[in-house]
């Protein structure tokens, strides 16, 4: 069941997120490994029969089942071989990488991936486009020393990125306020996750389907809880509608806010729902000003990580 807080008084002042993650700055590099989309292939095709390890069959069918929820072809076109319509996946299909300039991350093991990401605290944020989750990350940064992971803002910096093959891709999908496929999310999160040396993460705005989630704390690392900022469309859409006059974002207009309206209720709450029967959600009313929403946020941290500030 969802634990929630009550709201009490506070004159706390409340900085607007001016803070762009450390995360969207950094450039890191990473590569799909095979293991990576063999997982992938492995999730996205359920009904398939079971994959054999390490066949080329199971990174070709991941690679297509990429491509098929995407619509678009991750590997290069100059390998590929269109016939009819259809694109043919080359023998030694090649990913090509998210930041391909400058690899900064190590390329390393999935075991050694996972060793040092063991003791990480994760934090899912989650909640309706709008609902405050960004404004409040910048408190908990502030007072708690966490490192603040937007999913969206990193997809909108891979998506700005010279070079990136997944830009245009990331562009159409978040105009249209549909979910980027998993894999490229997980991907950035997991590289600013180990590029930052750190272990204490608020993830803001992922996951928002059920499987981002299952495969993300599959191979990743499983979250602690998730930080619910429940907040009703109207106030929502009044909060977004004030931020698109200035925010620059594609997605901050009337039609692309229905369509995100529409995605967090049929495809994102369920993963709160799912998160709330396993007893691990709290949920905080974002509807009163910032400083009393985080006046609630404030007390959930003390008394889980006991620190009084
Ligand atoms: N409690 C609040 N009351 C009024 N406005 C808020 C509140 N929290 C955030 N905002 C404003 O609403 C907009 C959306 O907040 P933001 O933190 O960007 O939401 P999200 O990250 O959930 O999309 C921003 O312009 C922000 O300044
Ligand atoms: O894990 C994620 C997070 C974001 N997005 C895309 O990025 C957009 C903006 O997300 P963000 O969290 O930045 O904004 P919010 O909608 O919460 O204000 C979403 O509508 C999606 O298109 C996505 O595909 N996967």
């Amino acid at each position: 069941m969802f634990s929630s807080m009550r709201a009490s008084s506070s004159a706390a002042s409340m900085a607007r997120r001016v803070m762009v993650s450390s995360a969207a700055q950094t450039q890191s590099c990473r590569m799909f490994s095979a293991s990576t989309i063999q997982r992938a292939a492995a999730s996205s095709t359920s009904s398939s029969p079971s994959p054999k390890k390490g066949s080329n069959w199971l990174t070709v069918t991941a690679l297509t089942a990429l491509a098929a929820t995407s619509g678009y072809y991750l590997f290069s076109p100059v390998d590929a071989k269109p016939v009819a319509n259809k694109t043919v996946a080359p023998s030694t299909p090649i990913l090509s990488p998210l930041k391909a300039e400058k690899p900064s991350v190590p390329s390393i093991v999935d075991a050694d991936k996972k060793k040092s990401l063991e003791k990480t605290t994760v934090i899912f944020v989650l909640g309706g486009p709008g609902a405050g989750k960004g404004t409040q990350c910048a408190n908990l940064v502030r007072d708690f020393g966490f490192i603040h992971l937007s999913a969206g803002d990193l997809l909108r910096a891979e998506q700005e990125r010279p070079g990136s093959q997944y830009g245009e891709l990331i562009k159409t999908y978040i105009k249209e306020g549909k979910i980027v496929p998993m894999e490229v999310t997980i991907a950035l999160l997991e590289n600013e996750m180990l590029a930052s040396g750190q272990d204490r993460f608020l993830i803001d705005g992922f996951p928002r389907k059920m499987d981002q989630a299952l495969k993300f704390e599959e191979a990743v690392v499983p979250s602690k809880f998730t930080l619910y900022f429940e907040c009703p469309e109207e106030v929502m859409l009044k909060r977004l509608m004030k931020r698109g006059e200035t925010s620059g974002r594609a997605d901050d207009n009337i039609e692309s806010i229905t369509k995100r309206f529409r995605v967090f209720t049929q495809t994102s709450f369920p993963v709160i729902e799912h998160y709330g029967n396993l007893g691990k959600v709290h949920k905080v009313s974002c509807v009163d000003a910032p400083e009393v929403v985080y006046a609630n946020v404030k007390m959930i941290f003390n008394e889980l990580f006991h620190e009084n500030k």
